[in-house]
């Protein structure tokens, strides 16, 4: 643990530090430090600083420009802890806006299945697939199944990942919902990445219930017990052939709204059912797969101003055609990290974003980062480094960031600073 830095290497709380104080952290000499989107009238997609410096200072990042510039005002000796970035890229924080992170049991058997021909929907409705993860969260203890989550956020956090979305989902009544959610809690509140919960009881129709029933006690047992206990900030739903059709979705996601819960969709995966339609008209802060979409879709979530999600591992995974991101207004791009998806990192995210969808490495990057924190609805700066931003940053072990999707397989991540304290070094 670098000195100066708490049990799980947060920045010290000091008060805001004028120039020329102490109580700050420094990155300096940054090959290629990379800010964030650049100005709508740039010619370049990011605006990027060689040989760049940052300063954070209670969390925020309060210097960014020219390493000579700022530590005139911030030199490294008063710095609580300087990181020297000399020939390394420095990026904002990835922001993983879409995980069922949180799981127990081994689904490695489905892989097997699936290479041989077997869909995922046919496993799904075989009892397999999400409902073979129910049964096995079920059994697991809560304490167990936060222990899962914090082993997951380590890695993560290894990889880049600063801020996470995880969703509930493998509970599918109450009681259950409730302890993921719990659980979500106990370890996000003992770890340095941020997490944003959001409750998916509509993920599965539980064997033998009817879907409508089942909706039936989403909207009246389990979404009041969750707005109650205030442990989730988004509702999601799986709106798909084999799951919940548009309009059992359109009834979750208005009730989640009339609980408190900003609404999100698993939108238009394996069939187009109107997901996307139903995401623009609860006003959902994302709609995510859109392996299907059409140009209407696309247009009906600009306008609406629905970010979209756009999840290539998945679609690598399933052996899939990928989401076209040429149809999307800014998308985010995320891990979909689940017992389906095996796939933690957001710069492979990236780099199948890159190699499979054709986005170029400056879209990949503003996907995984600011356009990732609009899809958890963070308007403060995350997924920047401007000014005022949160203080989450990556110093690479490459000297630009069009590493990150280059040098797939491995991580180029060598350093995390989360609000301003080195929380992981490689
Ligand atoms: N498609 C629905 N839900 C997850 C998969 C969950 C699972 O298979 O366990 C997804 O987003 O990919
Ligand atoms: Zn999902």
């Amino acid at each position: 643990m670098p000195e100066n830095t708490t049990e799980h290497g947060q920045s010290r709380t000091d008060p805001f530090v004028e120039p020329g104080h102490t109580g700050y952290t420094l990155v300096y000499d940054a090959a290629d430090l990379v800010v964030g989107p650049a100005d709508a009238d740039s010619p370049n997609r990011l605006r990027r600083i060689e040989g760049g410096a940052l300063v954070v200072a209670d969390g925020r990042v309060v210097a960014v420009g020219d390493t000579a510039d700022v530590t005139r005002e911030y030199p490294a000796e008063n710095a609580d802890t300087a990181v020297d970035a000399s020939g390394k890229a420095v990026t904002p924080g990835f922001v993983d806006p879409h995980t069922h992170a949180l799981f127990a049991g081994d689904r490695s058997d489905e892989f097997a299945r699936k290479l041989r021909g077997e869909s995922y929907q046919e496993i799904l409705a075989g009892g397999g697939g999400i409902l073979k993860t129910v049964r096995a969260v079920r059994d697991a203890s809560t304490e167990e199944l936060a222990a899962n989550l914090t082993e997951h956020l380590d890695r993560m956090l290894a990889f880049g990942t600063t801020t996470v979305e995880v969703k509930s989902g493998y509970g599918l009544d109450t009681e259950t919902e409730l302890r993921m959610l719990d659980a979500i809690d106990s370890a996000a509140g003992a770890h340095p990445v941020d997490v944003v919960p959001t409750f998916m009881g509509a993920h599965a129709v539980p064997e033998g219930t009817d879907a409508d029933d089942y909706v039936d006690a989403v909207v009246e047992e389990q979404l009041p017990a969750v707005a109650e206990q205030g442990v989730a900030e988004f509702c999601d739903v799986f709106c798909d052939e084999g799951a919940f059709t548009a309009a059992q979705s359109r009834r979750v996601l208005e009730a989640g709204v009339e609980r408190g819960l900003t609404p999100k969709i698993h939108a238009e995966e394996f069939a187009r059912i109107g997901g996307s339609e139903v995401g623009a008209d609860v006003g959902a802060a994302s709609a995510d797969h859109l392996l299907n979409a059409t140009d209407e879709d696309a247009a009906a979530l600009a306008e609406a101003g629905v970010t979209p999600v756009l999840l290539p591992g998945t679609a690598f995974g399933l052996g899939a055609d990928y989401a076209d991101p040429s149809l999307f207004d800014e998308p985010a791009i995320a891990s979909d990290f689940n017992p389906n998806c095996y796939a933690r990192s957001m710069g492979f995210a990236a780099t199948l974003a890159c190699v499979g969808m054709g986005m170029t490495p400056e879209d990949a990057l503003v996907a995984a980062t600011r356009n990732a924190a609009r899809a958890v609805d963070r308007d403060d700066g995350l997924g920047t480094l401007q000014p005022g931003a949160p203080g989450d940053c990556l110093v690479l072990d490459a000297p630009s960031f069009v590493h990150v999707p280059y040098e797939f397989g491995e991580s180029t991540v060598e350093t995390v600073v989360k609000n301003g304290g080195v929380v992981y070094e490689r």
